[in-house]
Parts: C-alpha cells; sequence; structure tokens
C-alpha cells in the first residue's frame, strides 16, 4: 500500500495523521507513505521525529472576511496545488488521507484532481473551513462525532469512526511511563496542559495553586508548559523548595503522550477534539478550560458535551483560579471512578481500525 498523509499546523490534526499510519503499517509491514506538512505547522518537527519521509508546500490560511490577504492565499493555494500534483504522480499513492489545517487543502484538491482515492478526517463537530471545502471533492469523510453529519451534507459519503489517536493511546506502554516519571504506581498522576501549543492562564493557575500542593503529597503533577512559555515558569518554579517540587515534573512539550496518559489520573487541559479523543478512550476524567481563541468558540461545545456526559468538569478561563482549579481537583479524584466510567462509555478506542477498513473498501473499489 502507498499512501501520502497531510494534515497540519497544531498537534490536534498531525497525531491522528500519524496515528494512521501506525494502524496501516500494524497491517500493512511494507506500506510505504510520504507525509506532505508546511514549513511553518508543528508538523514539521513532530513528523521528523515520527521518522516519516517529510515534504513541504507553502500554504496559508483563509480569512473568514473579504481582504487583500485573501487573495495572497489564493495564489499560494494555487501553486500548492501544482506543487502537490507533482509530488502525486511522482508518490504514485493507492489513497491519499487528510486530518485538517490548511495544509490539506492543496494536497486533496490535487488528489481528487487526479482522480487518486481521498479520505478526509475531521476531528471536531464543527468541521474547519478546509475540510468543509474539500468535501465536494472527496471520497470518503471521516468523523469523531455523530453531529458533524449535518455539516457534511454534499459529501459522497460520510462514516462515523472516531479520532484514531484514541486507538494509539490505548496501546500505550504503561511502564514507560513510570519510568520516565521515575515514579511507582501508587501515585496519582495529574497532568495539566494547555493544547499543543501551551496556555498562558492555565501555566498561571497552575502557579497559583503550587504553594499549597504541600498537602497532597499522593499527587504527581505533570505539568507541560508550551515551549514557548517554559523559561518563564522554571524561573518561577526553581524559586519554591524541594520538597514541594519533587511531586513535579515540569517539560516544556511531551514528545511520549501515550505513555503519559496511559498512566494518569487526571487530565487538566484545553479541550481540543484530539484530546477529549485520548482521555474518553482511555477513560482518564477532566477538567477542561476551553480556549476561548477558537473559531465559532468550539473549544466550549466540546467541552460542555464532556461535562454533560458526566466525564468532565469544566472551567471558563475567565472564572480560572489557582484556587479554584485545586477545588476542583478535589472533587473529581473524591468522585473518580463515577467521572472515568462516564468518560470510557463516550470513548470511541476503535477508531484507527475503522477507519483502516473504510480505506480499504475504497482502495479496492477504485
Ligand atoms: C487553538 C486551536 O486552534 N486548537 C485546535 C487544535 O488544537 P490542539 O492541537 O492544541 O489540540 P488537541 O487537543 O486537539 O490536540 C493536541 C494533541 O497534541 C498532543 N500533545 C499535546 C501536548 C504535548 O506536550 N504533547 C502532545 O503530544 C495531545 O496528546 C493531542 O494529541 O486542533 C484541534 C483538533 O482539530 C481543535 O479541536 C482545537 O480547537
Amino acid at each position: 500500500m502507498r499512501i501520502i498523509v497531510t494534515g497540519g499546523g497544531t498537534g490536534g490534526h498531525i497525531y491522528p495523521a500519524l496515528a494512521m499510519v501506525n494502524e496501516i503499517k500494524k497491517h500493512h509491514p511494507n506500506a510505504e507513505v510520504l507525509y506532505i506538512g508546511s514549513e511553518r505547522g508543528l508538523e514539521k518537527d513532530i513528523v521528523k521525529r515520527a521518522d516519516i519521509p517529510f515534504v513541504t508546500i507553502e500554504i496559508s490560511g483563509f480569512k473568514r472576511k473579504l481582504s487583500l490577504e485573501n487573495l495572497k492565499t489564493i495564489v499560494k493555494f494555487l501553486k500548492s496545488v501544482g506543487k502537490s500534483k507533482q509530488y502525486i504522480k511522482e508518490f504514485q499513492p493507492d489513497v491519499v488521507i487528510g486530518t485538517g489545517g490548511f495544509v490539506c487543502g492543496p494536497v486533496l484538491y490535487a488528489a481528487s484532481k487526479l482522480k487518486i482515492p481521498t479520505v478526509v478526517h475531521e476531528q471536531n463537530v464543527i468541521p474547519g473551513l478546509t475540510n468543509k471545502f474539500l468535501s465536494n471533492y472527496v471520497d470518503l469523510i471521516a468523523i469523531s462525532f455523530e453531529g458533524s453529519k449535518e455539516y457534511f451534507k454534499k459529501a459522497k459519503r460520510v462514516v462515523l469512526t472516531g479520532n484514531p489517536r484514541a486507538t494509539e493511546v490505548v496501546r500505550a506502554d504503561k511502564t514507560n511511563g513510570y519510568k520516565v516519571l521515575n515514579i511507582t504506581s501508587d501515585k496519582k498522576v495529574i497532568l495539566i496542559f494547555g493544547g499543543s501549543r501551551g496556555a498562558k492562564a492555565i501555566n498561571q493557575a497552575f502557579l497559583e495553586m503550587l504553594p499549597k500542593l504541600n498537602q497532597y503529597q499522593n499527587f504527581h503533577f505533570v505539568f507541560v508548559t508550551g515551549n514557548v512559555h517554559y523559561d518563564l515558569i522554571q524561573k518561577e518554579i526553581q524559586k519554591y523548595d524541594s520538597k514541594l517540587l519533587k511531586n513535579i515534573f515540569v517539560t516544556p512539550y511531551l514528545y511520549n503522550m501515550p505513555e503519559i496518559l496511559a498512566i494518569t489520573d487526571l487530565n487538566i487541559s484545553r479541550a481540543g477534539a484530539s484530546t477529549l479523543a485520548e482521555v474518553t478512550a482511555l477513560g482518564v476524567p477532566s477538567i477542561l478550560i476551553p480556549s476561548p481563541y477558537v473559531t465559532n468558540n468550539h473549544q466550549e461545545k466540546n467541552a460542555k458535551w464532556l461535562e454533560e456526559q458526566g466525564a468532565a468538569k469544566m472551567i471558563k478561563e475567565q472564572e480560572l483560579s489557582g484556587d479554584k482549579l485545586l477545588d476542583t481537583i478535589v472533587e473529581v479524584m473524591k468522585n473518580h471512578q463515577s467521572y472515568s466510567q462516564a468518560a470510557q462509555n463516550i470513548g470511541k478506542p476503535e477508531a484507527a481500525t475503522k477507519l483502516l477498513k473504510e480505506m480499504e473498501t475504497l482502495i479496492k473499489k477504485k
């Protein structure tokens, strides 16, 4: 099997793509993969580390309002379609799959024009602009939530698969997680991170809560600051004594997130769709602080849905403080079993396997 994968910008788009690559390689060990990303997205770093052949196109996003910038974007888009066609003709894929983000636009559009089987995966309930545009051209749209169907009325075929990253995290090795943190399994692991780029407000709340953590010696905090915030946070944290800090692991980014998630008892994060697919597949309760800076406030909708299912507690960013966060942690940990069960009830750990079957069927048909 030969496949071209694309998707990028942030981790929420990249990791589902990589999870699909792993699933394909598990079932088709001789599969050849090419990843097409953009120079500026996180994929340049993440995909290279995964040791997958990686090439780029130049692309930027359309603004929702009319602007001169959009004209430049159209020119870039057309150039990128040309470049994508070149990559596709050279590589001769059996299928092209995209997981969202601007970079998917030209690649999947080019593939559909060249009559190569095409698949788009959507992680959110409300689709991004690129995936909506592509739904007019591609052969298959795989969705993570039933509710997305209404946004893809013109698509040839829409299938509910879930998010492939869910499959990846349930297969992760717990022993490695404990080894990385250098702790034993009797500790309660609390993971704190602000999406794939970090979040200042969440970091600030953690710093406010930090002096009070002495009384919670059975908790071990994994605090992921985001690359740009790391130096500042380190400076702040070093002010505290070593007894307090021995229960805290601070890092700018986790490249081995599945192994850490596999041993996590409570997740505190933004409400990006891939993170939510991961925690529900594993039955990990969450405290969610949705990013208010995203299109259509879609993270709040994600978080609310999990809260309604009993799998999470939501704190809006404007209500977030160290005290509020600590109180919520204590409350969720007290009722851990019920949150965990509710999370597991809505998880879709078989997502990657389902999506691979759909892709195989599509290839056979063409
Ligand atoms: C600001 C923004 O536009 N956010 C969007 C972006 O989120 P973003 O990429 O931040 O968030 P997601 O939660 O969906 O995904 C983050 C991914 O990165 C991984 N991770 C994160 C930190 C880390 O140190 N290591 C690591 O591996 C997580 O495990 C997860 O797989 O894409 C999501 C999926 O389309 C959307 O729902 C979000 O609204």
